[in-house]
């Protein structure tokens, strides 16, 4: 293939590299730091078997995702299979498989949570009622469940997405006094511990690295969704996520994806959904409590507007919006996104990149970058998305477009439109 490897160390200093990376990796923005750190658009660690490229560029993650995202987005299962156990394969989500099988499972998700009318109709009732319930829940709490917030937003997430998934409320387990999720919650921060949410990232880049807990708590999480769904379908909860995911498919014939396949989608669906968007509400509320203006100033938008803001309004509320958009920008969840994979030899910005080359987009650098936000991107501004309009105050929502958390192409995050909800 022609084209230039892109930047890069060699093999030893691409290991002693990686080595850094990885023991940063869940402060993933300082990793995020380091490579963007002098590096240019694009950097690449050769590890010999395998190769890891890091896009730090809009430029490039936009040709990469968007003009070539037949040849981008793939997850890597294939390097993967290679290194997993057989028995951790099968409790895969199905949207991280490749090809044809992430195909039909988009086309599933296309037909529901992007779906206006559904969002409007069943995603919207049930965030309302995970609200309402939440709303008592906070006037009850005690101070002492107030001190780490995270976890009761948290809470509150799965509470939304268990009333959307199944039809029914993650509620109080009033015989013991605990959430019936805890241990689900241990599961899943048990997963964050390890690295990424990418099963065999670790594993496909170090193959003797033991991964015995990762394994074992992702099989532990996917049984209990397992039972969760049986259950909604059982019981014919048609509102549910996992009882259309059934319909869906029993309608469609395919020969890929099984109606009783629903469950893994839901596995996708916790475990990308329930740390992700808490963690966006507990720097919302940092911020936010680190500023008594901003604080003014946006209750006082809201007030101006009048009652019960919805998230319908949010055009209504350019401060509030200029807000969230800028917490987004300077402190994307996902700093280095999920990995994807080249399907085939390619190029980035005239570089070759090799078949299974895993390729992270780095959110972190994108997002500050100086060429888009001049000379003071890690500045916290909650008015960088405002604009004048003649004597109006408005959000400027160009500027908002290059902030992409979610990820862009046909792999970005399908749960965009249902964490913008609840964090609103
Ligand atoms: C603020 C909250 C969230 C952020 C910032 C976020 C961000 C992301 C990013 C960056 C990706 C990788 C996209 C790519 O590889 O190109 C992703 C994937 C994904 N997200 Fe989210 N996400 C959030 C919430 C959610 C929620 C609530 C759900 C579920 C309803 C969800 C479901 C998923 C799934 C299933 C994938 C994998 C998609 C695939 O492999 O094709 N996410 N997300």
């Amino acid at each position: 293939l022609s084209g230039k490897t892109p930047p890069g160390p060699g093999l030893l200093g691409s290991f002693t590299q990686l080595k850094r990376v990885v023991s940063d990796f869940f402060r993933s923005r300082s990793a995020a730091e380091m490579i963007s750190e002098k590096e240019g658009g694009l950097y690449q660690l050769n590890l010999g078997l395998s190769k890891i490229c890091f896009i730090n560029s809009r430029g490039f993650r936009d040709e990469a995702f968007l003009e070539k995202y037949h040849l981008f987005s793939d997850r890597g299962v294939e390097s993967n299979k290679k290194q997993l156990p057989e028995e951790l394969m099968q409790w895969r989500g199905t949207i991280r498989d490749n090809g044809a099988a992430s195909e039909e499972a988009r086309a599933f998700v296309n037909s529901t949570l992007k779906e206006t009318s559904y969002l409007r109709t069943t995603v919207e009732t049930q965030i309302e009622e995970a609200i309402a319930f939440f709303d008592d829940e906070l006037t009850g709490a005690i101070p002492s469940d107030l001190v780490v917030p995270k976890m009761i937003f948290r809470e509150h997430v799965l509470d939304v997405m268990t009333r959307i998934a199944f039809d029914t409320a993650g509620h109080r387990n009033t015989i013991s006094g605990q959430w019936q999720f805890q241990k689900f919650f241990e599961d899943v921060d048990a997963l964050s511990n390890s690295v990424l949410f990418q099963p065999g990232f670790i594993s496909t880049v170090l193959p003797n690295t033991k991964v015995d807990d990762y394994e074992t708590n992702l099989v532990g999480v996917a049984k209990y969704l397992k039972e969760r769904a049986e259950e909604a379908i059982y019981t014919n909860r048609e509102t549910s996520l996992v009882q259309r995911y059934s319909d869906f498919f029993l309608k469609r014939e395919s020969s890929i994806a099984q109606p009783e396949d629903g469950w893994r989608l839901m596995y996708d669906f916790f475990t990308a959904g329930v740390n992700t968007v808490p963690e966006v509400i507990t720097w919302d509320i940092y911020y936010l409590a680190s500023d008594l203006d901003l604080q003014d100033k946006i209750r006082q938008e809201m007030k101006n507007f009048g009652t019960d803001v919805t998230y319908d309004d949010r055009t209504s509320l350019p401060r509030t919006m200029s807000f969230l958009t800028e917490v987004h920008r300077l402190r994307p969840v996902a700093t280095l996104g999920i990995p994807h994979a080249a399907s085939a030899d390619g190029t980035i910005g005239g570089y070759a990149i090799d078949k299974e080359t895993l390729i992270i987009p780095n959110h972190w650098a994108m997002h500050n970058d100086p060429a888009d936000w001049q000379s003071d991107p890690q500045v916290f501004d909650a008015t960088r998305f405002l604009k004048l309009n003649g004597n109006d105050l408005t959000f400027d929502s160009d500027k908002a477009r290059i902030v992409t958390p979610f990820s862009v192409g046909p792999r970005s995050c399908p749960g965009q439109e249902v964490a913008a909800g609840p964090s609103f």
